[in-house]
């Protein structure tokens, strides 16, 4: 599976803490992320992970360009809902595009929680049968 995996600044500390935890799930799938994120990930977690633009530089929206072409499969995105970003439509316009799409989105630890032990038990197969999929 195809995972995007976002953080806003404040929310990066928990990133790294939860790709730690689940290292073990994230290592078996081909990872993605806007660029600080996915460099700090690689760096501090050792996961190999493609990183995109940073956030404010377009990231958000490469990684939308992935999900309107039915090319990913999940996203983990920790938004820091206490801080204006900038690039506030872009991340608005990402979200909606996984509501489009039907892409499982977390934007919080909680949810991430769900769906990444769902993705271990096999209740993201679906995606694996959708035939709209680019692959
Ligand atoms: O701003 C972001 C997502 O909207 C995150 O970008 P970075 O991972 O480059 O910090």
């Amino acid at each position: 599976m195809r995972i995007a995996l976002i953080a806003h600044d404040n929310k990066k500390e928990d990133m790294i803490r939860f790709t730690t935890a689940y290292r073990d799930i994230f290592e078996q799938h081909e990872l993605y992320a806007t660029g600080t994120t996915g460099s700090r990930i690689n760096q501090e977690v050792s996961l190999p992970v493609h990183c995109f633009n940073s956030g404010p530089l377009g990231g958000d929206q490469e990684i939308g360009a992935l999900v309107s072409r039915n090319e990913m499969d999940m996203i983990i995105f920790f938004r820091d809902p206490l801080t204006s970003q900038p690039h506030e439509p872009d991340v608005n316009a990402l979200i909606r595009l996984c509501d489009v799409y039907q892409v499982p989105l977390a934007t919080n630890m909680g949810t991430a929680e769900v769906i990444i032990r769902g993705l271990k038990d096999g209740y993201l197969d679906w995606r694996k049968l959708d035939e709209t999929k680019g692959e």
